[in-house]
């Protein structure tokens, strides 16, 4: 499956927060998308996934429109892990990882589902949790345990919003070899991710917004130029590469400019 976007803009609150994107996302793609705070990617994301709808552009599904695709096959398809998503009551972690099959409710198995919940489990290393609740999870466990649930989904597309957040470096490689295992099997993964070497570690591609703009698309040595990591995040970065793998060290902030600056 693939999803395009073409010429994205979304107002929020009376600001433009997403300004003429345009992206494609393709089966066994994993795409890294990157940006200052505010720059727009979970905006996009949840356009994508429709769960916001954008003021102009278009998402395509498989060149058929989003929102003509049925709400329950669009949860099939698509499986989206939020940012800080929030788990209220205190269930344990195997009915979280459930909860993934809920689009698929009458339409499979129930040992389809318990088997897809079990890879689930295993694939985040959540097993041993799975009779904790929610409420005694520490924040790493808990990203790992949503994580479990959007892979539960089994979709062809997933969107993930920093799943590597609060993760210990172990976990943080354990979860991107995750999705690109995911990607190696056929899915279009599309990752924010605030750690730039981890996006040039695993990313095939990154996109990077800055106010709502895209402001690059291709590998991470074109994206993550000089220029535009000047412009998108204001710092200057050493480069490397390793394993023939090319990589950015974040290093030096780039100051706002005085007033007696010259030019
Ligand atoms: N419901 C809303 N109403 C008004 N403004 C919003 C709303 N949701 C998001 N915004 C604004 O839209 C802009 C983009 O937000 P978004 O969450 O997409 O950014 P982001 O790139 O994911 O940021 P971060 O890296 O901090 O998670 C921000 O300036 C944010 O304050």
């Amino acid at each position: 499956m693939r999803i395009d976007a073409e010429n994205l803009t979304l107002h929020l609150g009376g600001r433009k927060v997403l300004d003429s994107v345009s992206l494609s996302l393709g089966g066994g793609e994993l795409v890294g998308l990157v940006g200052p705070n505010g720059a727009g990617k979970t905006s996009l994301l949840r356009a994508l996934a429709l769960l916001v709808e954008p003021t102009s552009g278009q998402v395509t599904y498989d060149g058929t429109a989003a929102e003509s695709v049925p709400g329950g096959e669009r949860a099939c398809e698509i499986a989206y892990l939020a940012q800080n998503a929030p788990v209220h009551w205190p269930l344990t972690v195997e009915r979280i990882v459930e909860l993934g099959r809920l689009p698929y409710r009458g339409r499979a198995e129930a040992a389809r589902d318990r088997e897809a919940v079990e890879a689930a489990l295993r694939a985040a290393g959540a097993e041993a949790l799975r009779h904790r609740t929610a409420d005694t999870l520490s924040g790493g466990e808990r990203t790992r345990v949503l994580l479990a649930r959007a892979l539960a989904v089994e979709a062809p597309i997933l969107l993930a919003d920093e799943p590597s957040q609060a993760l210990d470096p172990y976990h943080q490689l354990g979860t991107m070899e995750l999705l690109q295992a995911q990607a190696r099997n056929g899915t279009g993964v599309l990752v924010v991710l605030h750690d730039l070497a981890l996006a040039c570690r695993y990313c095939d591609r990154l996109v990077l917004l800055a106010e709502g703009r895209k402001i690059g698309d291709g590998s991470p040595r074109e994206v993550l130029n000089d220029r535009d990591l000047e412009r998108a995040y204001r710092i200057k970065a050493l480069r490397g590469s390793h394993e023939g793998r090319f990589f950015v060290l974040p290093w030096s902030k780039i100051g706002p400019p005085t007033e007696d600056a010259p030019g």
